[in-house]
């Protein structure tokens, strides 16, 4: 194969607890993580050198050097290519975006060259295991636990303020490190919407800290009709809603567009 397409779906945590610390300073986490049907379009050539190109409403300031996920992905799988990265992710918003890239160019290479990736997805970034499936799976340990499970498809809609997040300020901002672990896992059928209410983001009271935008974005979120639940993903600033149908789901991205003109808004679904 000389050429391939991979898609890199953004990633949300729907539930985020935090439950210790490795004496090397990673967090140790218990995390339920879904996909989106909104992501970031890749094109893998076969090149003799590296090639990155980035296009797309969200390239503004994303590298386009050896510093780019997808370019540290080719590299750790070993082989050249002429990347394309349609970029629809906003970067540094909690949503996976450069992990979900690497992921992306990792399966893309193995199509091209025809051989398994032989290195540690780890070793990218503690989100890329769980973004070399891209289906939705329980993430433990600092991110290389994965028990895969299935999931509804959940009807949401994603908002972003325009403000980065560093995920290593809102980790040290966390005031405390051991919190209770993810209670036991929804049996097949039950209500899963209702299991998470009960559960958290141990990274949304530091990030809102950081950021008191992330509150205004749960709050508008929160009052849209036919939400069952806000939540801030990851390290935000990126927070996500469950809507109760894909129409409420697109009916509040309307909404929330026309209110709040600088916001990246997506209505999409979650698995
Ligand atoms: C917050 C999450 O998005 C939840 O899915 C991830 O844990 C972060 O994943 P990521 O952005 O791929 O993280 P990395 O690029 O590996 O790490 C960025 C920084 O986040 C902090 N970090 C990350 C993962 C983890 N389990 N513990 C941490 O303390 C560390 O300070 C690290 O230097
Ligand atoms: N492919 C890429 N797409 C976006 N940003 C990238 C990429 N590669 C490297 N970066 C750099 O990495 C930084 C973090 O972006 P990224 O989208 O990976 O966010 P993130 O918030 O760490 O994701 P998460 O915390 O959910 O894993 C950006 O500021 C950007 O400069």
């Amino acid at each position: 194969m000389t050429k391939t397409k991979a898609f890199a779906p953004a990633k949300i945590n729907l539930c985020l607890h935090v439950t210790g610390q490795r004496a090397d300073g990673y967090h140790l986490l218990d995390s339920l993580v879904a996909f989106a049907e909104v992501g970031d379009h890749l094109t893998l050539t076969r090149s003799e050198v590296m090639q990155l190109q980035v296009t797309g409403p969200m390239a503004q300031g994303v590298p386009t050097d050896g510093r780019n996920l997808c370019w540290k992905a080719a590299k750790a799988f070993g082989q050249p290519a002429a990347i394309t990265l349609d970029k629809h992710l906003p970067a540094a918003a909690g949503i996976g975006g450069g992990s979900s890239d690497a992921a992306a160019v990792l399966r893309g290479m193995s199509d091209l060259y025809g051989t398994p990736f032989g290195g540690e997805a780890l070793t990218l970034g503690a989100d890329v295991p769980v973004c070399m499936a891209a289906r939705a799976a329980r993430m433990e340990g600092i991110g290389e636990v994965l028990t895969p499970l299935a999931l509804p498809r959940l009807p949401a809609v994603l908002v972003n303020p325009r403000v980065e997040v560093s995920t290593p300020d809102v980790f040290r901002a966390l005031a405390s490190k051991t919190n209770p672990a993810l209670e036991p896992l929804p049996a097949d059928g039950a209500d899963v919407i209702a299991w998470l209410r009960d559960q958290r983001n141990d990274l949304q009271p530091p990030a809102v800290a950081l950021q008191p935008v992330i509150g205004d974005v749960l709050q508008a979120l929160s009052a849209c009709e036919g939400t069952f639940l806000a939540r801030m993903s990851g390290s935000g600033a990126t927070c996500f809603a469950i809507m109760a149908s894909d129409e409420a789901a697109a009916r509040a991205a309307t909404a929330l567009g026309q209110k709040h003109p600088n916001w990246w808004i997506a209505a999409t679904a979650l698995s």
